[in-house]
């Protein structure tokens, strides 16, 4: 199944309930939590987690690009998320991460940066239900995809498909109608996108143009 997680980091976060609003037709709303130290950038912490969470039509998909994931990450599963991906750049015991977000009741997942392999981290694939390939540098919206990275999608895939059972292979970062494609055949099959989802004239819209070309690529 193809899925569509529109990211809220360019929505008005202002107004966050009528912009989750907007995305009804989405599978998730993409979270992006940043503490300032991990990356160069402050968004969100656990307190409006918990308040979009009570007024979300759809799912929470929270991305930590956080330090110290190990502490924080299965609160962001108690305070709503129903998936919670953390980066293991930073985490000290991704297994136990990984656990411990599961045994809060979300989906868990982890993510690499566009400069760490995937290989070293293959070995997490029992513990996880999604990989993040990031496709641009964690940090902000708005920035250019990453092509180079379409390398890794397959090897996740390949190793997701070795593997078997149902994990899911993400890609975050300047997906837009110009490059979900090249993600599908790449074999991501959940794509994350905040500025071509809340850039577009009509959102719900540009949701259904991204979900048809992703099915059109995939041969649906
Ligand atoms: O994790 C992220 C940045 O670190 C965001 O989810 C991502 O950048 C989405 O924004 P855009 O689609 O505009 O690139
Ligand atoms: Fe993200």
């Amino acid at each position: 199944m193809l899925q569509i997680s529109p990211s809220i980091l360019s929505a008005d976060f202002a107004n966050l309930e009528s912009e989750l609003a907007r995305i009804s037709t989405a599978d998730w709303a993409h979270v992006d939590v940043m503490d300032g130290h991990f990356v160069p950038n402050l968004t969100l912490g656990l307190p409006v987690v918990e308040a979009i969470k009570a007024v979300s039509p759809i799912p929470l998909d929270c991305h930590l690009m956080i330090e110290d994931p190990d502490r924080w990450a299965p609160q962001y599963a108690e305070a709503g998320g129903s998936s919670v991906t953390f980066h293991v750049e930073a985490a000290t015991d991704p297994v136990a991460t990984a656990r411990s977000i599961r045994a809060a009741g979300a989906r868990a997942a982890f993510a690499v940066k566009p400069g760490t392999p995937f290989t070293p981290y293959a070995d997490l694939l029992p513990e996880v239900d999604m990989v993040l390939v990031m496709t641009v540098e964690p940090g902000f919206g708005g920035q250019s995809f990453m092509a180079d990275q379409m390398a890794k999608v397959r090897e996740v895939r390949e190793a997701v498909s070795r593997h078997g059972g149902e994990i899911w292979v993400q890609v975050d970062g300047g997906v837009s109608q110009d490059t979900i494609g090249q993600c599908v055949e790449a074999g991501a099959d959940v794509f994350v996108a905040g500025s071509a989802v809340y850039g577009a004239d009509d959102v719900p819209s540009r949701i259904s143009e991204l979900r048809d070309l992703a099915a059109a690529c995939a041969g649906h």
